[in-house]
């Protein structure tokens, strides 16, 4: 089986993704800022390592010593708002720190995948494929942006996966998403603002992960657009978790723009065309619902 080396592996994607990969039998190699917290630590094919990707000696000698055949960037700074508070640190983990892995994994392996967001357009369209032109219109956007070109002029085999609103069980301290969020803030009786004037297509991290082992096993080369099958707006995703978690749909008021602003801007209409990966890869994703009832009640 192929040896697979994951950045990021503590975050959402990563603990999923590493999940899924040793189900599968791959050897997988787990690296993360700080301590591990993944619950899969017993598997003899696994390994974690301590790996921030802006310190880019350790990564290289950890490269150099593994080979894996495919290396899947995920680490990121993915705080929108932070990004845009402060965009030195930003550049440096999501510009920087691609460049440092990027040129490791040029030196030692076979396969490159970058995890790219909808970010990238700017929300004027929606429901973005492969060839669309981007326009990001925050700061994380224009990192994600910069990194897909330098991965797009690496001359090693690469691959940009793009994925949109990524939701699922919280697991060892992974961000907050739509649906933990209002879960969460309903049942502990909070009122919520959600906006009704965005567009997305969330997508559930178990289908993520499977998506981009079909892309490992085939070695699929160039764009794809991995996301859910719905294109629901964040309010009609709040009403949705709340009636499959039996809450109360009162606490979650239908807000816009006008009321509801952050420090970084949100493309307003995104969504993405995941045609190709259904054509090419046999990508079939759950539906919002279907989704929900695999989360934690
Ligand atoms: N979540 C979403 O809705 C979407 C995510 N994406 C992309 O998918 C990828 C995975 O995101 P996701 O798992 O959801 O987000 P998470 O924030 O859960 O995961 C990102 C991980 O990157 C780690 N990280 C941050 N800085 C560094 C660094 N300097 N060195 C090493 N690791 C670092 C974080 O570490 P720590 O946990 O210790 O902070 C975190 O574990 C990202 O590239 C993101 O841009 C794209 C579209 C949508
Ligand atoms: C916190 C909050 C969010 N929302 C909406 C806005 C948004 O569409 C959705 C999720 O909000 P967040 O601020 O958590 O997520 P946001 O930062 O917009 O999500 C992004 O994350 C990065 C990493 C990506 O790459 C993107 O694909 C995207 O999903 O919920 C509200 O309506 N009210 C609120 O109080």
């Amino acid at each position: 089986m192929k040896k697979v080396l994951i950045t990021g592996a503590n975050g959402l994607l990563g603990q999923y993704l590493v999940k899924l990969l040793l189900e599968k039998n791959y050897v997988v190699i787990a690296t993360g800022k700080g301590d591990q917290r993944l619950s899969q630590n017993e598997s003899p094919l696994f390994t974690y390592y301590d790996i921030d990707v802006i310190e880019g000696f350790s990564l290289h000698e950890v490269l150099k010593h593994e080979t894996p055949d495919v290396v899947v960037h995920a680490a990121a700074m993915t705080q929108i708002d932070d990004c845009e508070l402060q965009p030195e640190q930003c550049e440096r983990v999501n510009v920087q720190g691609t460049a440092q892995v990027l040129l490791d994994a040029e030196a030692f392996c076979k396969h490159f995948i970058y995890i790219s967001t909808d970010f990238v357009f700017d929300g004027v369209k929606g429901n973005y494929n492969e060839t669309d032109d981007c326009n990001p219109v925050s700061f994380y956007g224009f990192t994600k942006l910069q990194s897909e070109s330098m991965v797009e002029m690496s001359e090693m085999p690469w691959t940009i996966v793009r994925t949109c609103l990524v939701y699922g069980n919280v697991v060892g301290g992974t961000r907050s998403n739509i649906v933990s969020w209002v879960k969460n803030s309903l049942t502990e009786g909070n009122k919520i603002k959600v906006v009704s004037d965005q567009v997305r297509t969330p997508t559930f991290v178990e289908d993520l992960a499977c998506g981009i082992e079909l892309i490992i096993n085939k070695t699929a080369e160039g764009f794809y657009h991995l996301a859910g099958k719905d294109i629901l707006t964040p309010y009609e995703m709040a009403i949705a978790t709340a009636e499959h978690f039996g809450l109360n749909k009162d606490l979650i008021e239908k807000v816009d723009a006008s009321v509801f602003t952050q420090p970084a801007k949100r493309p307003p209409k995104t969504g993405l065309d995941i045609t190709k990966a259904r054509t090419e890869l046999g990508y079939e994703p759950m539906g919002f619902s279907e989704a929900l009832n695999k989360l934690k009640i």
